[in-house]
Formats: C-alpha cells, structure tokens, sequence
C-alpha cells in the first residue's frame, strides 16, 4: 500500500487546510449535502485516509462500505490507468465494449443460485433498485411494491418512497411514488415479544398485511436488505429471509434483495443471502462492486430479465468501461487476497471487543453483525430509549482522536463500522481502542 498504515494527527481534526476548503465547499455548495467528517482526503489506501493537512485517520467507513478492497486497490489502479488511455465511453447500447459482458459474466456466475441468469449495469445502487422495480412489474404485470421498516434503497422519487426513514431522506420531496408497502421487518433488539420468536412473528405479521391489505396476487416485487444498512445494521432475526423468500415464491411474488450495502464480501459471504441460502430472483449491487469508480448492477432470473422488450432497459453511462475495468479488478482482489475470510476475521476481531464494551458501557445496548458490517446499538442505560446524543458525542470523540466512524440507524443512535477488508489489523485495534476510550471519557 502506497500510503504508510498508521494513524497520525499533525493537526486539531479538521486542520486549518480542510477549513479553509470547507468555508469554499459552503460558499458553491448546497447544504443539504451533507458532511460527516471535514477532512478534505488527499490520498487514502489501505485502512487509512489522509487529509489535505497531512493527517491520517483510521477508516472504518470505507465511503459507506465502498472500498472493500481497499481505497486505490493495485489491481483497480492498474486496469483503470490502461482503460483511460484506451477510451473513456462509448454508451453501451451504442457500441459495446468486452469488459461490460465479462462483468456481467461473472455476475451471473458468483451471484446466488445456479439458475440461468442476466446482468445489465447502472451507475447508482438507486438506479439498480428502480430497474429491479421495473423488471419485475414488467415481467409479472402487477403493480404493488413491498418494503420494509427501517429500509433503504435510495434518493429517487421511487427508492425514496421504498426508504423508510423521513428525515433527512425523504421529507419535503413528495408526493411519494404510489403502490408501495410497508411491513414490519424482523428486529431482534426491539421486537415487541423479544428476540426468540421475532422471526416468525414478524413473518406472520409481514404475510398477513400482503396477504389481507394488498393481496399477494398484486404484488410485483419484494424489496429487502438482507442486512438493513443505512436503518441501523439489523441482521433480521434467523429464519426471516427465508419465510419471505418462500412466500415470494409460493405467490409469484419476484424477491428483490438489495445487496449495495451487504455485498461484495462485506458480511463474510460474497453476498449476504448465502448465510441462509436464500437464492433472490434478482439481486442489486452496488457501491463495493467497483472499489469507488460508480456502478451497480442488476441480476435476475434470465425468464424474468428477458421479458423486457428490446431498448426498455438502459442509459447513457451504465456501464461505464473505466466502472467495469474497475469491477474486474475488485473481483480478481476478492479471489486472490479472499477477502471473505479476511471480512469473517475482522468480525472475530470487532465482535468480542465490541461484547466486552456492551459489558462495561451500559449506554451500549446491543452488539450486532456479521463479518466487517457491525455495528452498535446506543440507548439510555437500563432501557432501549434511543439515545442520539451519545452516538454525537462518541463520534465527536473518534473523529478528533483520527478514526472515521460513521453513525446509521432509523433513531440516529447506531454506531457503524465498516473498515476496508484489508485494514491491517494493527490499524483495526487501534481504531478499537479509540472507541473504547471515546465510551470512557462519556
Ligand atoms: C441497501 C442500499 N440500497 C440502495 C442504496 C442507494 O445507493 P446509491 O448508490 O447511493 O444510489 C444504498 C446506499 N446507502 C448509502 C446512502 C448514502 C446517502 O445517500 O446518504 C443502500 O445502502
């Protein structure tokens, strides 16, 4: 890795280079686009960001679970740098290029399920979401969208509808798009009767609703993380996913997971669905597919995908060859450095260490997740009041000690880590360690 692995503050977080750069971002850009962290990046790699003062930070955010393999991965630069010279685009639909296929290919190929499948590429996990929405209406002629509590699936007028959480996502940008659901989501920590029979009970309750309120035979597509990312990291409670599926099935209803956030090796499977061998009819992806360069993909049943009549599905960038070369690269960095294992190691790193401070912090109220996709749940001790302020004041304190940390969750009071799959792990007890002194200095 081209920059050295370690953390180091030269500067109060943000340096006065970033608040220079700051005051200019304020003055030409909008401010509903938002800023975690403040600290204008230079150059980043491995598990470490430097800032335009020459700070490097710890990076447990990998830019929302983007570089997986790393920021600037050798095998991404090396195939990008060539494509570039080569030409920059084309328009898929104009003239095709080989890269996009063999993308495409090896989708098909390490996606779940050995059925026959079809790819097509976009450029934003939204945009992947919107077209899995409009395949399945097409290929089953019905209407009806169901989503879930605490989803996320985007900032289109329709992802936005399918989001569940209203500020900041959603408020003042209606009217909503029509014919979508919500149903209760299988939420171990706060399932009313507590977390032993939330599965089913949540599966229950989710069947009746489409089956009494909107009528299965309605119903074009389910839409479900099989991890909700931006609504708090909730890994539903075992057995969930797979009643879901099977009632999917059972009503030719298509099953839609959105993997942007959960894919790509994140959770400790190549995708997430495989933990409980749930095998979707169309999966999305996005963000780690191509180590930062922007593309998402959609995968589905090729009986469903080839429905579409020719010229329905497209769009200027999908696709881009540069995104695609990218995607080669992270695929070839996954198999080659397995970067599964490496994700299923960090969580064995993060989990405990996470449990003995859930132990000794009792505004920790729960511990969750799966490979390098955990994240804390902070409450008002002795209760599951949510409690945002704390998550405010653990990050102030990350963040000024040099650890990107980034927060989640439909009540604000989600601790997320998402460190790049191959953080060294020096960096990842360090990064621990400054988190657990941020919740001893509360
Ligand atoms: C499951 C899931 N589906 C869809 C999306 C949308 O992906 P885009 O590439 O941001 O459009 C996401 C994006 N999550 C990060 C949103 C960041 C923000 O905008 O504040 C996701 O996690």
């Amino acid at each position: 890795m081209s920059i050295p692995q370690e953390r180091r503050l030269v500067t109060a977080i943000p340096g006065p280079r970033s608040q220079e750069l700051l005051a200019r971002k304020q003055a030409a850009v909008p401010g509903g686009i938002g800023t975690t962290l403040p600290v204008f990046v230079t150059r980043a790699g491995g598990g470490v960001v430097e800032d335009a003062d020459g700070n490097r930070l710890i990076d447990f955010g990998s830019g929302i679970a983007v570089t997986n393999v790393g920021n600037a991965a050798p095998r991404v630069v090396e195939r990008v740098q060539k494509q570039v010279a080569d030409f920059t685009h084309t328009c898929f639909m104009v003239t095709p290029y080989e890269s996009y296929v063999q993308v495409c290919e090896k989708l098909n190929e390490l996606t779940p399920g050995d059925h026959d499948k079809r790819t097509f590429l976009v450029n934003s996990g939204a945009e992947a979401v919107e077209n899995a929405v409009k395949v399945a209406r097409y290929a089953t002629g019905r209407q009806a969208v169901v989503v879930f509590d605490h989803g996320y699936h985007g900032r289109t007028l329709l992802t936005m509808t399918l989001t569940a959480k209203n500020m900041p996502y959603k408020q003042g940008f209606g009217p909503y798009a029509p014919e979508v659901y919500r149903v209760p989501l299988a939420y171990p920590f706060r399932w009313p009767t507590g977390p032993e029979n939330c599965a089913e009970e949540a599966a229950a309750q989710a069947i009746d609703m489409i089956t009494k309120q909107i009528g299965a035979t309605n119903v074009a597509a389910v839409v479900i993380e099989p991890i909700a990312g931006e609504g708090g990291f909730i890994e539903p409670a075992k057995g969930f996913l797979p009643r879901i599926a099977e009632f999917c099935r059972e009503n030719g209803i298509v099953f839609v997971a959105d993997e942007v956030q959960t894919g790509f090796a994140r959770t400790g499977d190549l995708f997430a669905c495989e933990h409980e061998g749930v095998v979707p009819d169309i999966i999305t992806t996005a963000k780690g597919i191509a180590g930062g360069l922007p593309l998402a993909a959609v995968t589905g049943r090729a009986e469903l995908m080839d429905q579409v009549h020719p010229g329905g599905l497209g769009g200027t960038y999908g696709g881009n060859p540069l995104a695609c070369e990218a995607a080669l690269g992270v695929l070839e960095t996954i198999a080659e450095e397995d970067l599964v294992a490496r994700a299923r190691r960090i969580g064995e790193i993060m989990l405990p260490r996470l449990e003995a401070m859930r132990e000794r912090f009792d505004v920790i109220g729960d511990v969750r997740g799966r490979g390098a996709m955990i994240a804390i749940e902070l409450v008002r001790p002795g209760t599951k009041e949510p409690d945002p302020a704390a998550v405010a004041e653990v990050v102030k304190r990350c963040h000024a000690d040099g650890l990107l940390v980034l927060t989640a969750g439909t009540y604000g009071n989600v601790l997320r880590f998402l460190p790049p799959l191959v953080i060294p792990e020096h960096l990842l007890e360090e990064g621990l360690g400054i988190l657990e002194k941020a919740f001893a200095e509360l």
